[in-house]
């Protein structure tokens, strides 16, 4: 199964893909990350993993892919940066870093001002996501950017399902909306994961979100998860709700 976690900026993302992965684990299943934001420096650290190298540098680097895309419209021709399937065996073992039964790719960082746009990371996330061939008890989780960039590059097309972080925020509902729309538009399910929660805010993200149907987790504001995320300490405490969503998933 394909999991692609979106949301908008600080929701939990990262968390939600850290706390998923890891239960995964414990249940004995193949799981790999992959980190599809290009700006984000600490998922490793949550899963307890090393940073791992940038996987666009096994394609020859950003400028290499940026100039095989650019070539590639001026011909109208399409891009193939991946030549045929990959299982999750196959992947480049210097490009893996692996902690606690968990895999994890970065497919590419911005490093330096005024490098250029993230395109060639887009293209790459999309056609790595696409390529990968998985068992029937592989997991990929897909980190994605905050916002929804990633719909336009197409890498949420590639899923099997699509989870939305919301948290307390008037822009998270109304980013619910967008996101809803967009996901049906491409004929992915999505479903909601409510986080940062406390009763009366489940409450009120009930009333306000587009779709309650599409609610099938609340995660407790959690002062564990918030002093992980500030010392850059991995996850490793087991949640209820996340077991709970993995078995969610598991019946779809
Ligand atoms: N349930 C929770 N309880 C307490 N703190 C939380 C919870 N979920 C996330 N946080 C905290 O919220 C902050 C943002 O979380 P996280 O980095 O996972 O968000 P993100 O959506 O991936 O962010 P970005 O958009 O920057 O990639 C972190 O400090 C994290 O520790």
């Amino acid at each position: 199964m394909k999991i692609a976690i979106c949301g908008k900026g600080g929701s939990g993302k990262s968390t939600l893909a850290a706390l998923l992965a890891r239960e995964y684990a414990r249940r004995n299943r193949p799981v790999l990350v992959v980190d599809t934001d290009e700006s984000n420096l600490g998922l490793h650290r949550l899963l307890g993993t090393d940073a791992p190298s940038d996987l666009m540098n096994y394609f020859g680097g950003k400028m290499t892919v940026g100039a095989k895309i650019m070539a590639a419209m001026r011909d109208k021709a399409s891009v193939n940066l991946i030549e045929g399937a990959w299982t999750l065996d196959d992947l480049p073992k210097d490009y893996v870093a692996e902690g606690h039964g968990v895999r994890l790719v970065s497919v590419g960082k911005i490093h330096d001002a005024g490098e250029g746009c993230a395109c060639p990371m887009g293209m790459l996330a999309r056609q790595f996501l696409k390529n990968l061939r998985l068992g029937d008890n592989d997991v990929v989780i897909a980190d994605t950017e905050a916002g929804i960039e990633h719909f336009g590059r197409g890498i949420d097309q590639e899923a099997d399902v699509i989870l939305m972080v919301l948290d307390p925020s008037f822009e998270s509902l109304r980013l619910a909306e967008k996101i809803t729309g967009m996901a049906e538009g491409i004929g992915v399910p999505l479903y909601y994961v409510l986080n940062k929660t406390d009763p009366t805010m489940v409450a009120r993200m009930r009333e306000g979100v587009a779709d309650p149907s599409r609610i099938v987790c609340e995660i407790p504001q959690e002062p564990g998860i918030l002093e992980a995320g500030l010392g850059g300490q991995a996850l490793t405490d087991r949640h209820q709700a996340i077991g709970t969503l993995v078995e969610v998933l598991e019946r779809r």
